[in-house]
């Protein structure tokens, strides 16, 4: 454990009080313990200071912040110039940088991230046996598997897993980098042997402000400004974004490009077939041509599995684990058809949340739809205390790529349910097509499955794995997939036929 000294010296803080071995770092007062340092940040809804006094009850030996030590402090106090930026360095080291002993891949952009963590955490796997995964929906050390509260946690979380991690014989581990993570250093100096961006369409705009820095926090991933340049990055040459980002590496990384229509990308597609179930593929790579199943559906899907294939063949992994690991790779809630759907109806479930999201699964949805004579049919709501810009923009994608839409509630969180809905009407009536306002989300699903023609795909989007509904301060037990299925097997025995 290192000293309270060489702990301040690697952040040039400047520190006061008495030195001490530092055991952890943590910005959450009452995870405080003896040998704690607690990073006092201000916040939206608090300010890390007043919870100071709480931090030092639990023993809590120092406090590292951007103000100066109050005189006569009792306790250590480390002054630094950015507070966060601290806490993701100090982070990595008390953990002694795991980052610099695996293979840890992060990825970013706006859709496809826990896609492409999943897949290829199945490509590792199947490869040297161990690997682990942190995102959106958990954390996964081999088969340990715990539910995620964010998508990039903060530092010491993100820094305990990736030591947990090393001890338990990962040496590869896919992570997701959220454009706030990267804000916030919760990477801060972590080495990344290689880093993928996958797009950038709006979301997040009432985090960021402006497209510019919701793009500038993800470039922090590639250009140096979290700590390294990565060794290898991973880029899609069909994103707009591409060239800015290789123009900030400025040759100081391997670059590998994959695109589905770019033709001078190094990994490309030469071949789609997506069926209800799955989809097959052929990529054009270094290594000649690559046949790839997988049980994801829809064109997005290409652009993931380009994106962990060419990882893994820069990174040398062998072709048939490449191609078992794609094969292996289910992602709960992205495209999961639910159970009971047939040849008549199909109902899939999906965690489109961003307008580009919602057209391209509108997409996937008509492509099926028009093979099976049918009509799409999809739900849809916006989030609450998220960016309230993108709700009209959400709606307007949805109702262009549907038949009929069902407008309703996700998760409204601390705003008024009502309002979120009328934000997302205003793409609605833009559009003209016919839809319905359904609040109670339970009724919109039932609704839509019921209105169901044979040979209908009906899409509920927004909610994908997630298993709660966040209604103010309340969150309940809430799941699309089982709420679907539910309504097909009424609608089954109303008809008097079997579920398949
Ligand atoms: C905008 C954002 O990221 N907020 C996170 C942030 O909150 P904050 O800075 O506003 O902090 P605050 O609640 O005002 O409190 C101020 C300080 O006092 C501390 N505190 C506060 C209360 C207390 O009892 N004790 C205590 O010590 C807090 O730890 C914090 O350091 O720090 C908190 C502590 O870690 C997080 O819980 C909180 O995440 C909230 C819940 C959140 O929803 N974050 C989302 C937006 C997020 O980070 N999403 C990204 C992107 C998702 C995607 O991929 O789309 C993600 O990576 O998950
Ligand atoms: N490469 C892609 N391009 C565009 N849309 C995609 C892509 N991959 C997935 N999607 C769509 O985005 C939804 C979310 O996918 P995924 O969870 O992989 O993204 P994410 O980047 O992890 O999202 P989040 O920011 O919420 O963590 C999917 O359900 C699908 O509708
Ligand atoms: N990671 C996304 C989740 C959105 C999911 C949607 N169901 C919502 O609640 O808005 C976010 O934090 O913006
Ligand atoms: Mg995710």
């Amino acid at each position: 454990m290192p000293a309270l000294h060489a702990v301040a010296a690697a952040v040039a803080g400047c520190v006061s009080g008495e030195s001490f071995e530092v055991r952890d770092i943590t910005c959450l007062a009452g995870a405080c313990q003896p040998g704690s340092i607690f990073a006092a940040l201000p916040g939206t809804r608090a300010d890390g200071h007043d919870f100071i006094p709480e931090a030092l009850s639990r023993g809590a030996q120092a406090i590292l912040s951007e103000r100066p030590a109050p005189p006569d402090f009792p306790a250590a106090w480390i002054q630094v110039a950015d507070a966060r930026r601290a806490l993701g360095q100090v982070a990595a080291l008390l953990h002694g940088h795991p980052s610099h002993h695996m293979h840890v891949i992060g990825v970013t952009g706006t859709n496809g991230k826990t896609t492409t963590t999943y897949l290829l955490y199945e490509i590792f796997r199947a490869a040297y046996g161990h690997a682990a995964l942190l995102g959106t929906i958990e954390q996964r050390m081999d088969d340990d598997r715990r539910p995620s509260r964010l998508t990039t946690p903060e530092a010491p979380e993100v820094q305990a897993f990736l030591r947990r991690a090393w001890d338990s014989g990962c040496r590869h581990v896919a992570i997701e980098v959220s454009s706030i993570g990267l804000d916030r250093w919760r990477v801060a100096d972590m080495r990344f042997a290689a880093a993928i961006f996958t797009n950038l369409t709006q979301d997040h705009l009432d985090y960021h402000g402006t497209m510019e820095r919701y793009f500038d926090a993800k470039l922090r991933l590639f250009d140096g400004r979290n700590g390294e340049v990565p060794g290898i990055a991973v880029l899609n040459t069909d994103d707009a974004r591409t060239p800015d980002i290789i123009t900030a590496i400025n040759g100081r990384a391997r670059i590998v490009t994959y695109a589905v229509h770019d033709p001078g990308a190094e990994v490309r597609l030469a071949r789609l077939d997506v069926h209800t179930r799955g989809m097959a593929l052929s990529l054009h790579t270094p290594r000649g041509m690559l046949d790839l199943a997988t049980h994801l559906v829809g064109t997005p899907h290409a652009y993931n599995i380009l994106a962990a294939t060419a990882t893994a063949l820069a990174l040398d992994v062998p072709t048939d684990a490449i191609l078992a690991g794609v094969t292996k790779t289910v992602v709960p809630g992205r495209f999961e058809v639910v159970e009971g759907s047939d040849d008549h109806l199909l109902v899939a479930v999906d965690y489109a949340h961003t307008p580009d999201a919602l057209a391209n699964v509108t997409a996937t949805a008509r492509e099926l739809a028009r093979l099976r004579r049918g009509r799409v049919i999809t739900v849809f709501g916006c989030g609450g205390d998220r960016d309230r810009t993108k709700r009209p923009l959400m709606a307007e994608a949805a109702a262009q790529g549907s038949d009929l839409t069902i407008l309703t509630s996700d998760n409204p969180r601390r705003e008024a349910p009502e309002r979120i809905l009328d934000d997302a009407e205003v793409g609605l009536r833009a559009v003209g097509k016919p839809y319905h306002r359904i609040l109670d989300r339970r009724q919109a699903i039932a609704f839509a499955i019921q209105t169901a023609q044979p040979g209908d795909v009906v899409v509920i989007a927004g909610k994908g794995h997630e298993t709660y509904q966040i209604l103010n301060h309340l969150t309940i037990h809430f799941d699309d997939r089982e709420e679907a299925r539910q309504a097909l097997r009424r609608l089954r025995s109303d008809k008097g036929t079997p579920m398949e």
